[in-house]
């Protein structure tokens, strides 16, 4: 297999938001949960997104991983390697986006590294280095809250330049809006002023295009799914790929109960839950008593089995930003999220145990769990549910053929979750 795209992802979901876009964009795409095994049967494809969970762990863990993921897509042919990061830059001033990229591009040999969160699709935009979610800026919208990484400045050559060995410089729209030589030659002018990265604002998906075009000059390039989009179509225009029509479904049907874990705390997943609770049933996981106790997930586990041959069942830690800092002062912000992480994990463990093989999954540090848990060592892309969010088949699955959805935080509308198994029937 010789790849034209080799991609590395921060965390799960945002590995299948970007494997979808590649998909949809006509690029034979896999998912692998972190570096496959040598016998592993893989397809023969275009495009390999490695899934990572080195968003929230230390940088130096972060960063050797990321650079053993680097070196095995490289083997196999990777001219070029996407770091996939979140769209609304997730991070710490600790890391992990500056630290990996300061050593991905040492490694690559690059000057100034393209750095890009904006995925117009699902409203991130980035003007004058400034990352919009939506119509607020970052620092306005709803990650001001998040439990593991607040953001608390929406100035992303300020935020990378905080967590970067290098100097952090600025591509904008009016250069971008100019093409794809107009970009190349700023990112030259950049690296002459001894910058190692260059945040580039986009608005529409014609920037993406001509950021994709120029980024393919280089050999490494950071960003949300919206790079991916652009990469995708500057391959296919340079005649490297040929456009596949996307396969909807893989294999047969896959029967059995349906699940959702929810762990994630967004406001887009509170309403999903609320939501949900008007058709099925919920059980809202009591956190204080998962710090505490035990056989909270075989509690859980028992509720679901009385209900899940009639109906899916939604089981969910999440909490709204007021009860999830007083648990995080209690314990600790680390400790709180690894404990949840793992109790959903088990409750995962269990549910399939139980015969489940349709499972959706909200948030991505909570998806990470639950996959390493389920050991699924890759996944074929099925039909999108919505923006960012595909139907997932698994490969060298040891509990047989499953169906996933790993859903971001921040993603889908209201009815996320009745749309999501409607699709996965
Ligand atoms: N009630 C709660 N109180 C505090 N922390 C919680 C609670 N429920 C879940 N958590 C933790 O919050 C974190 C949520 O992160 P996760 O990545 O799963 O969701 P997200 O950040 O909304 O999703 P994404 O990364 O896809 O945007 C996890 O570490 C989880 O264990
Ligand atoms: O880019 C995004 O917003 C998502 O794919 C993601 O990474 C959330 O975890």
């Amino acid at each position: 297999m010789t790849l034209s795209l080799g991609c590395i992802a921060d965390d799960y979901t945002g590995a299948s938001d970007l494997a979808n876009t590649l998909a949809k964009e006509g690029l034979r795409t896999i998912q692998t949960i972190g570096i496959p095994t040598d016998d592993l049967a893989l397809p023969e494809v275009d495009a390999i997104v490695v899934s990572l969970k080195i968003r929230s762990i230390a940088a130096s863990e972060a960063v050797e991983r990321a650079r053993a993921s680097d070196r095995w897509l490289r083997e196999r042919g990777a001219d070029h390697v996407m770091y996939k990061i979140c769209s609304t830059f997730d991070s710490t001033d600790k890391g992990n986006i500056g630290p990996v990229l300061d050593s991905l591009r040492a490694d690559a040999g690059e000057t100034t590294v393209l750095v890009t969160p904006a995925f117009p699709q699902t409203g991130r935009t980035v003007y004058q280095g400034n990352l919009f979610v939506g119509a607020a800026p970052l620092n306005e919208s709803p990650l001001k809250d998040h439990p593991l990484n607040p953001m608390h400045d929406a100035n992303l050559v300020r935020v990378l330049a905080r967590q970067s060995a290098a100097a952090v410089g600025l591509v904008d729209l009016a250069i971008v809006a100019r093409g794809a030589e107009a970009i190349v030659e700023r990112l030259a002018r950049l690296a002459s002023d001894g910058n190692g990265a260059a945040i580039t604002d986009a608005v529409f998906e014609s920037d993406l295009e001509a950021i994709g075009a120029a980024a393919l000059r280089q050999r490494l390039s950071i960003g949300a799914s919206g790079l991916g989009l652009g990469l995708a179509r500057g391959l296919i225009a340079a005649g490297t790929v040929r456009r596949h029509q996307r396969t909807a479904v893989y294999g047969k049907p896959v029967a059995g109960p349906a699940a959702v874990l929810a762990g994630s705390c967004s406001q887009a997943t509170l309403k999903q839950i609320a939501n949900a609770e008007q058709t099925m049933p919920v059980l809202r996981l009591d956190p204080e008593k998962l710090m505490n106790r035990r056989d909270e997930a075989q509690l859980a586990l028992d509720w679901a089995a009385e209900r899940m041959a009639r109906t899916p069942v939604i089981i969910a830690s999440s909490s709204n930003p007021d009860d999830v800092s007083r648990l995080q002062t209690r314990y600790g912000r680390d400790a709180v999220g690894q404990v949840i992480e793992r109790s959903l994990a088990a409750i995962a463990e269990g549910l399939v145990e139980r015969g489940v093989r349709r499972l959706i999954v909200a948030g991505g540090e909570t998806s990470g769990a639950v996959v390493d848990r389920l050991a699924i060592p890759a996944f074929q892309l099925g039909q999108e549910i919505v923006a960012g969010v595909p139907v997932l088949h698994s490969i060298g699955s040891r509990h047989g053929d499953m169906v996933l959805a790993l859903k971001s935080g921040n993603f889908g509308g209201e009815s996320f979750f009745a749309d999501a198994l409607a699709i996965m029937a």
